[in-house]
């Protein structure tokens, strides 16, 4: 299955095709939208105040409830835009964000209003392409799961835990902010509106896990697991990093420590650790494929900045305003499966 996304954040819609939709999937709208809902901005103080439904219209591929097989597309209308708020990012870089890159890339012709192509919105998109993926994969038996794991340094439970039991990971996507320790989470809330209240803006760290996937599959080489997963990734906006496993951490370890011994238990061949992130040379070994991504501090932000005219060359300074999320990692976490599940489709060959 391959999908391309379009759209612009202040444009009529934004929306996905996907190609090679297994003819027959039943499409449940009541899951697709169970998994935009997750996404959609306007929930909370936590989040852009930009209220969206973010319903997606099917216009093409999906006949009585079933996929056709031919290319399927769905969009997402954009109706809470307020384009004044971009006028001086048409001259003014923010720092951080998209606006100096985009205007070289194509010419200063990109939209710049609400970030474009650039915005955060098009994920809403990849959200609908990611459940149509999940679709696909619970036929295979595959569940992905994400969470929060830190937020402006506060760690939720340790990643050990999960990467032994993904049990302990369900029932987190019905969250509102998906954390196991809701302690912690509360933590990371206050982190998070101690921040807002500055004019400034919180990273952190999304841990997901994929259940499921029997061993030997994937590509060593340009077309490995991890490859593939990389890829997707990179293409959710204000991914910075990521890792696989234990990932840094296994710089300072020692082999002894690092290796995962093998056993065979009740017919199956696993893995008494899982620091290498269920794949060995590119290829799925059996066990949870697990891996974190890095979502930096929104660039968006109230405090002055100093930046650059991007017509004059001149120096200026800059202060945001306008509807930002102070902090991205909560809304990004359904993303993250998104287009994890897209990403495992692709090495499942689905
Ligand atoms: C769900 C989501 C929401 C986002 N919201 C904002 C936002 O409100 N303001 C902002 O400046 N960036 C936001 N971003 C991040 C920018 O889109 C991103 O930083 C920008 O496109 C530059 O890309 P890069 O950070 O990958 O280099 C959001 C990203 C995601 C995934
Ligand atoms: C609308 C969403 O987030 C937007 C992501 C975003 C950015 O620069 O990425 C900038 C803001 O756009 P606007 O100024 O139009 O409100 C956010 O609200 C969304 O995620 O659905």
């Amino acid at each position: 299955m391959k999908h391309m996304i379009f759209g612009e954040s202040h444009g009529p819609a934004i929306g996905v095709v996907l190609e090679g939709v297994k003819p027959g999937l039943v499409i449940d709208m009541d899951f697709i939208t169970g998994e935009m809902d997750r996404r959609k901005p306007g929930q909370n103080d936590l989040s852009t105040p930009r209220k969206e439904a973010d319903s997606v219209k099917i216009l093409s591929g999906v006949f009585e409830g079933k996929a056709t097989g031919t290319p399927l597309c769905g969009i997402i209308e954009n109706s809470d835009t307020r384009s004044r708020d971009y006028e001086p990012m048409k001259v003014l870089a923010r720092p951080g964000h998209a606006d100096y890159s985009g205007y070289i890339r194509y010419q200063g012709y990109n939209d710049h209003r609400g970030s474009g192509h650039f915005s955060g919105r098009i994920t809403a998109p990849l959200v609908f392409a990611g459940a149509v993926a999940k679709l696909v994969l619970k036929e295979s038996g595959v569940t992905v799961m994400a969470r929060i794991r830190e937020i402006a340094g506060i760690e939720d439970i340790p990643s050990r835990l999960t990467e032994e039991d993904p049990s302990i990971l369900e029932g987190v996507a019905g969250k509102g902010f998906p954390v196991i320790d809701d302690t912690r989470g509360e933590l990371m809330k206050e982190a998070i509106r101690k921040a807002k209240d500055e004019h400034d803006s919180v990273g952190g760290i999304i841990e997901c896990v994929i259940s499921g996937i029997p061993a030997g599959k994937g590509t060593p080489g340009r077309d490995s697991v991890e490859s593939v997963l990389s890829l997707n990734m990179f293409a959710v906006p204000a991914v910075k990093g990521i890792e696989f496993g234990t990932g840094f951490d296994l710089a300072r370890m020692r082999g002894s420590k690092a290796n995962d011994p093998f056993q065979y238990r009740d017919g199956m061949v696993m893995t008494t650790t899982n620091n290498n992130g269920g794949i060995n040379g590119g290829i799925t070994n059996g066990m949870p494929v697990v891996f974190s991504v890095v979502i930096k501090p929104t660039s968006s932000i109230g405090l002055p900045q100093k930046t650059m005219n991007m017509r004059t060359l001149e120096d200026s300074d800059i202060a945001i305003e306008g509807r930002h999320d102070p902090c991205i990692v909560h809304r990004a976490v359904p993303v993250i499966e998104a287009a994890a599940a897209l990403a495992i489709c692709e090495v499942l060959g689905l």
